[in-house]
């Protein structure tokens, strides 16, 4: 681990992490060093790990040597922990109306003005990074691609965003700080905050763990502090992960501004493939208010499988890869098509009433299906021929790509699957 005892200044104006460049990786470094070296002087004990640039993840930590299952890797102190300033949130009025989020952000929208936390927020993404990767900021050329499960968690997203600088915008125009600089804080925030003790707080050198569903490392939260453990037995020169969350891609790519990598044979187990959009329309008034009195109006998905082999093409536990439909969509099909007893009857015990209506579940919706498979084949050939002429835009177009191409895989798998 690096131990340098010269600490040379790293520049955070308010401008620097927000200037559209995102190569200060590549600018700096050093800038890693220097942060790991200001955080073991401040008592946050790192064993076994360092920061390293990772191709298309940032940075990340990495084991420098092999690491048994449990053990500690990296312990950080509650005094280290950047926490929503009661002080400066009193004094602008913020401490009973913004939410946790804004209280963070705009703490931190204070710190980085008044130069704090340098040598850490030297570490972090670009405003330039989160405009390429987060959907909120993509313009209306490329959002007219994405696919239509996204919308709802980016207007959720934008609804939060709003909501948040309507309630500070006062307090940092005061400041003679711009919406910018609050929004560069409400995306630290938004992308590498915790939860801890009823708020939400950044933990340093933790925050650059990235994501995995089935992550090798475990974040045990308490209230002396943060640790961090290897989840099973980590061998040197592996990335360290923990689950930001059961979350799908389709969240992670508009909160956190990413679609992790899948296969048509390994994907996450925590993804889904939501169906709304397809079922919602072909369903009549009707059978929409039977489902809405029971609870079972939307969020209907295709789940991926839980036990993701690791095999090739001719594995022979492919076979048992199916992404099966949630129950609710089960029920919402069954109301459009059994009688209304049977309809209750499965509702309410899990089964149908006389024989497995299963099959006549994928009848109907083979068809929806199989138009949504074809538009994800049109919307890959699409972005592949846009991503050429439009080279500023291709994270964006990358993650749109990969999104689509696990949105077409899982629905092929689906119906290759039930189709007899
Ligand atoms: C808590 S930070 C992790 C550290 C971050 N990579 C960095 O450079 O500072 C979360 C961000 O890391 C990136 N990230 C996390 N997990 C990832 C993954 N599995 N693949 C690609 N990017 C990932 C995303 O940009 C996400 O918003």
């Amino acid at each position: 681990m690096f131990r340098s005892t010269k600490r040379a200044r790293v520049s955070a104006t308010t401008e620097g992490p927000i200037s559209s460049s995102s190569s200060l990786i590549a600018s700096a470094p050093d800038k890693h060093a220097l942060f790991t070296s200001w955080a073991q002087d401040r008592g946050i004990t790192i064993k076994s790990a360092a920061a390293k640039v990772l191709p298309g993840r940032g940075a990340g930590l990495i084991a420098t040597k092999n690491i048994k299952s449990k053990s500690s890797i990296v312990s950080v102190p509650s005094t280290m922990l950047f926490k929503p300033d009661t002080k400066v949130l009193k004094r602008h009025a913020l401490d009973r109306t913004a939410s946790p989020q804004a209280k963070l952000a705009f703490s931190l929208t204070v710190a980085l003005a008044e130069g704090n936390l340098a040598e850490w927020s030297s570490t972090w993404p670009t405003m330039g990074d989160f405009e390429a990767s987060m959907p909120m900021f993509w313009p209306e050329h490329v959002l007219a691609h994405l696919p239509s499960s996204v919308a709802a968690p980016l207007a959720r997203q934008r609804t939060d965003y709003t909501r948040d600088w309507a309630c500070v915008q006062k307090a940092v125009k005061s400041l003679g700080l711009s919406e910018r600089t609050f929004g560069y804080a409400w995306c630290i925030a938004n992308s590498r905050s915790f939860s801890w003790k009823g708020q939400m707080v950044l933990c340093p050198w933790v925050d650059y763990m990235n994501h995995a569903a089935k992550g090798s490392c475990e974040v045990i939260v308490g209230e002396g502090g943060f640790e961090v453990k290897a989840a099973g037995d980590v061998a040197e020169g592996e990335e360290l992960t923990f689950a930001y969350g059961a979350h799908s891609n389709d969240k992670l790519l508009v909160h956190y501004g990413f679609v992790p990598e899948s296969t048509i044979h390994h994907a996450s187990p925590d993804d889904e493939i939501r169906l709304d959009h397809v079922i919602l329309p072909q369903l009549s008034e009707h059978v929409k208010s039977q489902l809405q009195d029971l609870g079972y109006l939307g969020s209907y998905a295709l789940l991926a499988p839980e036990n993701p082999c690791s095999g090739s093409s001719n594995c022979s536990k492919c076979g048992a890869q199916v992404w099966e439909l949630c129950f609710k969509t089960q029920v919402a099909i069954r109301a459009a098509v059994l009688s209304c007893n049977e309809w209750e009857y499965f509702a309410t015990n899990g089964e149908d009433l006389v024989e497995d209506q299963s099959h006549a579940v994928f009848e109907w919706l083979r068809p929806f299906l199989d138009n949504y498979r074809l538009e994800a084949d049109r919307e890959m050939s699409a972005i592949n021929r846009l991503c050429i002429t439009d080279k500023e835009k291709a994270a964006a177009w990358a993650s749109l790509d990969t999104r689509w191409q696990q949105t077409r895989n899982a629905i092929a798998a689906h119906l290759e699957a039930n189709d007899m």
